[in-house]
Parts: C-alpha cells; structure tokens; sequence
C-alpha cells in the first residue's frame, strides 16, 4: 500500500488546520451559545473577554489529531482510487479515473476519517465552548483545565462511549460529502487544464478552496445536529437521537438554525482547503 499518501495527507492536513482554526471557533460559538448577534459580535466579544489566544482556543490536541484524520482521509482516498481503477496518484493524469470512482473512494475516505476524527472533535468543541478568559486570579476555573483532562472528565462522566457523543452525526455529515469534496477538486482542475497535464498551483489553490466551500456547504446542517450533540452531555440537555435534535431545534428555533455557522464554514473552508490541496499536491509530486 503506497504511503506517501498518508504522510503528504498528514503534513497537508496540519497546515491548513492552523489558518482555519479561529474560524473555527466562531462557528462552533454561534451554533451551540445564543448570545451572538453575529459573526463580527462574536469576534469582537471573543477578542475584549478573552484576547487573540480566545480564537486559538482548543487548537493543541486538533493539531496532532487532524493530521492523523487528513492522513487516513487522503490515504484511504488515494488507495481506493488505487483498487477500484488500478492506476497510482502519478498514472492517474494520464488516465483520469470516473468521477464515480473518484466519489465513491471520497466516500469511503471519509467515513474510515469520521471514525477517528469523533473523539478529538468532540474535545474540540467542548473546549471551544469554555469562554471564561484565561486563568484569573479569583474567578472560578474553567470545567476542563486541557484536552486531557476533557477526555478524562468526559470518560469519568459520560462513560466510554460518552466520548463518541456525535460520531453518527459526524459520519452522515463526512461519507457523502467528502464523496462531493473530492468529486468537485477533480472537476475544477479538469476544466482549467489540457488532458494529461497536471494542474498549475494556482489552478490546485482555487480548485482545493472551492472544494472545501462546496462540502461545507452540504455538510452544515448536520454539522450544527453534530455540535449540539456533542454539547449534550454537559449542558445536561439530552437529545433522544439525531432525529429528536433535529425537530427540537427546528421548532425551537426555526429551519434558519441548520444554516448556522455557513457563512464561516466557508470563509475558513477556502483558504484551509487551499492550502491543504496545495502542499498534499506539491508533496506528491517532490516525492516523484
Ligand atoms: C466534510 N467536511 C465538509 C465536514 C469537511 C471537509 C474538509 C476537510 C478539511 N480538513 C477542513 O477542515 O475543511
């Protein structure tokens, strides 16, 4: 099994990471807390109570989770590209696969990636959610005091499986989408260049960008039941299901609460994913 796959996957994955993390915390704020008017409010409270670092909040343990998660994604992507059409990474502008093999083995990536991203995501968002600043004398201390000490308190709490709080959401929301991420990069570096040839950097730049855009789009209304999800069990506000989240938010507050967060999944979706299509191309290509 080729693995160079796996290790450009990796380094990919981790760059991109760094740019799109204090997107990320505003998104995961306006889902799960209502006292938002907005991104820029949001921005603007986080950076007066909690200053820059406010944004980078819950960064450490994604940083060496994503790059497993990349790794397995691109991996995973590349080598059943490998078993459905029989040609390498290199072969493959020679001999494009069909954009069915190209989403069927997005599919498969993401969810085997789903899987391992459940645990990390899920400390992830718990953390983001802490919006008490940082250690002051005199006032109480934040509920999880780091990453491992979330997932020890989740473990103690919530059980085993209290860690996989989500995960289901998680792999509905990443099987078909990253299926149309892969699908859409494919498409867009085909359409801007001639048969045979590999696509420029700034071809891979917009093509990688708008990839991310288009699965962020689809993959924001179960990403909002995801994050709700994962909350649950601090909140002490239960959920029976995916099912029950879904209506219990629709009636509480409208069909406008599966968009939440969509204009920021996008604005971090495209520079994240650039770069993250960038350096995996580049890698490959290095390695010969
Ligand atoms: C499938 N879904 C849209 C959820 C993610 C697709 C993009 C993955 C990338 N690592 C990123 O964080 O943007």
């Amino acid at each position: 099994m080729p693995v160079e796959e796996f290790v450009a996957g990796w380094i990919s994955g981790a760059l991109g990471l760094v740019l799109g993390h204090p997107f990320d915390t505003v998104k995961v704020r306006l889902q799960t807390q209502n006292t938002y008017r907005g991104i820029v409010d949001c921005m603007v409270k986080t950076y007066r109570h909690e200053s820059l670092l406010g944004f980078f909040k819950g960064m450490s343990f994604p940083i060496a989770s994503i790059a497993v998660v990349n790794s397995v994604l691109f991996g995973v992507y590349s080598n059943s590209l490998l078993v459905l059409t029989a040609t390498s990474h290199q072969e493959r502008r020679a001999q494009p696969p069909s954009y069915t093999h190209v989403f069927i083995a997005g599919c498969i990536g993401g969810f085997l990636q789903a899987y391992c991203l459940a645990p990390f995501d899920l400390i992830k968002v718990r953390l983001q959610n802490q919006t008490e600043p940082r250690a002051q004398p005199g006032s109480p201390p934040p509920r999880y005091r780091g990453p491992v000490h979330c997932a020890a308190s989740i473990f103690q709490e919530e059980g085993p499986r209290g860690l996989f709080r989500g995960a289901w959401a998680l792999t509905l929301r990443d099987t078909p989408t990253l299926g149309i991420y892969f699908v859409t990069y494919e498409w867009l570096c085909r359409q801007s260049t001639p048969d045979g040839q590999n696509p420029s950097s700034a071809t891979v730049l917009v093509a990688g960008g708008f990839a991310g855009i288009t699965s962020w789009v689809t993959a924001t209304p179960l990403d909002v039941i995801k994050s709700r999800m994962q909350m649950a069990g601090l909140k002490q506000r239960e959920y029976r299901g995916m099912l029950d989240c879904m209506v219990s938010s629709a009636r509480q507050e409208g069909l406008g609460v599966f968009f939440r967060g969509l204009t920021i999944n996008s604005a971090r979706a495209f520079p994240v994913n650039a770069v993250t299509f960038l350096s995996y191309e580049y890698l490959l290509h290095a390695w010969g």
